[in-house]
């Protein structure tokens, strides 16, 4: 490509090398030095600008500097003249074909209406005014936007310059139908006439050996076709139920975190919520977590009470426990569907399929099978052998194979499909489970996988979704925090504030429940959307970060899992030991009154190990520092269970015979605790300090 030197172009234009580096440079363009070769495109736009902004540079004969500069590798000789002559032929040639080029459309006023969508490349934008690129960079820089020919500006933007060159925009709808990497095309409205029904996606949840398990097994069993018997199941993380030539689809990930880990990124990929209960046991903590996170999502709920073959089953008292905590079962007067079975005997497993069936009837379940795919990795690993393997949950449109597809960061041609039964397939359609080769990396569960129409595109999506995902990290800070509750109530930005609180006893949860809810104000309005006997665990971080709530710990703790959780999701935990306290904080937060406030800052976490009796009858923990570390001065915590036992002073802290002023993790040490001597192994110390803040 023909080129000329910084310093040849500087001295043809009779100004000095430096004022055209800051002009290039104000272009967007990058030289490094005056030595530096610019194409001729770049050239001719600059002579252009300068032309037309001529009085405004001056040229400057001392610092025309150039003369030693005679050695460097000979570039074309090309005179300025000969650009400027071959812009007035170009020019000419243009005004020709404007005379010969129709245009396209004119308003009543007789002003070209030129069409723009969200945005428009700035080389474009002037090829649709018919004007020289210059022109409209000029007119940009009057307006202070710096951009280059090649970059794009909003269609705001574009219209401002467009109307002052005498010509009126029309905004055109983007191409949804097109996948982009912004929206994914999920925010694509589909044609009703498009739209066919589609299997339902169901998630199994219930209480730790319920039956969750069993229960999956034994739908499996019951609906095996001929052709599938014999079959070896692949595990790929979802299957496929055939029940009368219908289809329902099952995911195998544990019923929480297809609610939690998924809804946290976006995705809904459940349809229909299963929840087990046992029926000797009745409803139990995990039950009515279930309960809320399915809730939560907006989820239909069918109950499966199971284990009724059990003599001590009792599906009464189930059904009364159901009604306790906002499930009335359909034969007493709800519209909660519960259908008794047993997983080991097989009974009532038909009925149940048969009810899944109904409600995915009721909620019409569509999709439009013939448009680029969209899913969300259900589960993915990496094989040896095989390179990076992705579940799919396919939820709009047909997945085939040689699709290229992006998810995440990772992208690729789909080498080969393989469904539930570790068969071979070619393509998979609304709502089908598929596993997928030819990814370039493992994606995260959870996130979307879609179509796109070639590679190019595939890799330029998956590299602007990493610096995107940078983008979004810092985003993070839109998530909900007491500290600036207020700022966002006032920007519209929040109406709601869910929280959800986890307390040592009941008694605690309801007694902060009543004041809580007498906090609504006009502005917002406060949802518990989860409470809970126990420690704060990943499972209550997770529904938060889903739910945008922050988690409010009575007299508990998170544990290690959930501050990492927490951190990662910046969800804002509050704990505290007097309900007074907790009251006054969201009060405050809701009017915006911030008073200097005292902040702790946890240090790290021991674990009890040992415990020694001293001859003073005082017990000293033998402790092992797990994370952070814990100093002689820090004020600590006793946790049994993620509860907090004690809270107070440290007494001593040894490292062997020594006095410790801190020790690290990975290290042990003796730690004695001011006036408590109620030690045991297995408990947990947090350590922490006290800090004043200005708000
Ligand atoms: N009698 C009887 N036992 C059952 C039934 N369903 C499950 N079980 C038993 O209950 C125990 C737990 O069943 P799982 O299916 O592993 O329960 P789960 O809910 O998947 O358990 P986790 O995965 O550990 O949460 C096992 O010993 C099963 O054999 C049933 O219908 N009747």
């Amino acid at each position: 490509m023909t080129k000329i030197r910084v310093y040849e172009l500087a001295k043809e234009l009779n100004i000095s090398s430096k004022e055209l580096m800051n002009k290039i440079e104000s272009l967007g363009l990058e030289v490094s030095s005056h030595m530096s070769s610019i194409d001729k495109e770049d050239a001719d736009l600059i002579v252009d600008l300068l032309s037309e902004s001529k009085p405004s540079i001056q040229a400057n004969a001392d610092d025309h500097n150039d003369e030693y500069i005679a050695e460097e590798e000979p570039v074309e000789e090309k005179s300025i003249d000969v650009i400027k002559h071959k812009n007035r032929k170009n020019k000419k040639n243009k005004s020709k074909k404007e005379v010969e080029k129709e245009i396209p459309k004119n308003n009543e006023s007789g002003e070209i209406i030129i069409e723009i969508g969200e945005n428009i490349v700035v080389k474009d934008l002037a090829e649709k005014l018919n004007l020289n690129v210059s022109q409209v960079i000029t007119k940009l820089i009057g307006m202070g936007v710096m951009a280059t020919q090649n970059q794009s500006i909003d269609g705001e933007t574009a219209a401002i310059i467009a109307e002052k060159f005498g010509a009126a925009v029309e905004f055109i709808p983007v191409e949804t139908n097109d996948v982009s990497e912004d929206n994914f095309g999920l925010d694509f409205v589909d044609k009703d006439e498009d739209l066919k029904l589609r299997p339902p996606v169901v998630t199994v949840m219930g209480h730790v050996d319920h039956g969750k398990t069993s229960l999956l097994d034994a739908i499996r069993q019951t609906s095996v076709t001929k052709s599938e018997a014999g079959g070896i199941t692949q595990h790929i993380g979802a299957s496929v139920a055939n029940i009368n030539n219908k289809k329902i689809v099952f995911l195998d990930t544990p019923g929480h975190e297809a609610f939690t880990s998924m809804r946290a990124r976006g995705a809904q990929v459940t349809d229909i919520a299963i929840l087990v209960v046992a029926a000797d046991d009745g409803v139990m903590p995990q039950t009515i977590e279930a309960i809320n996170h399915a809730k939560a999502a907006n989820v239909p709920i069918i109950v499966a009470i199971n284990k009724i073959d059990k003599p001590t089953a009792n599906i009464d008292r189930i059904k009364q426990e159901l009604v306790e905590n906002g499930l009335i079962p359909e034969d007493w007067g709800g519209n909660t569907i519960t259908v008794p079975v047993s997983a080991k005997q097989k009974i009532g497993i038909d009925d149940l399929l048969e009810m899944i069936l109904l409600v995915a009837e009721i909620g019409e379940l569509k999709a439009n099978p013939n448009r680029r795919a969209v899913g969300t990795i259900v589960e993915a690993q990496l094989d040896k052998g095989k390179g990076p393997l992705a579940t799919v949950l396919v939820q709009k449109g047909t997945l085939k194979v040689g699709d290229m597809v992006v998810s995440g960061t990772s992208s690729g041609r789909i080498r080969a499909m393989l469904d539930d039964k570790g068969k071979r397939v070619k393509k998979a359609g609304p709502s089908i489970p598929v596993m997928i080769l030819g990814l370039s990396e493992v994606p995260n569960a959870g996130d979307l996988l879609y179509c796109v129409e070639d590679e190019k595109t595939a890799r330029n999506i998956a590299d602007k979704r990493r610096d995107k995902i940078r983008e979004e990290q810092m985003k993070l800070s839109s998530k909900v925090s007491l500290d600036d509750l207020f700022e966002k109530i006032k920007m519209g930005e929040i109406k709601d504030l869910n929280i959800i609180i986890k307390a040592d006893v009941r008694g605690s949860i309801e007694a902060l429940v009543q004041s809580l809810n007498k906090l609504d104000t006009e502005e917002v309005r406060i949802n518990i959307i989860h409470e809970g006997v126990g420690g704060i665990t990943e499972s209550d971080i997770m529904l938060a970060s889903a739910s945008n709530a922050i988690v409010i710990g009575f007299n508990v703790r998170p544990n290690l899992n959930a501050i990492d959780v927490a951190k990662k999701e910046n969800v804002d935990i509050r704990t505290y030991r007097i309900i007074y306290e907790a009251i006054e904080d969201i009060q405050n937060a809701v009017k915006g009154m911030h008073a200097p406030k005292i902040v702790e800052s946890v240090l790290g976490r021991s674990e009890v190990r040992k415990t020694f009796r001293l001859p003073n009858g005082n017990t000293i923990a033998g402790i092992y520092v797990l994370d952070g570390k814990i100093t002689r001065n820090s004020k600590v915590r006793l946790l049994r269970n993620d509860v907090v036992i004690f809270d107070g002073d440290v007494s001593s802290l040894k490292r062997f015979k020594d006095d410790a002023r801190e020790v690290l993790s990975g290290f042990e040490a003796g730690l004695g605790l001011e006036k408590y001597n109620d030690i045991k192994e297995g408990d947990m110390l947090e350590a922490y300090i006290l800090k004043e803040v200005e708000r």
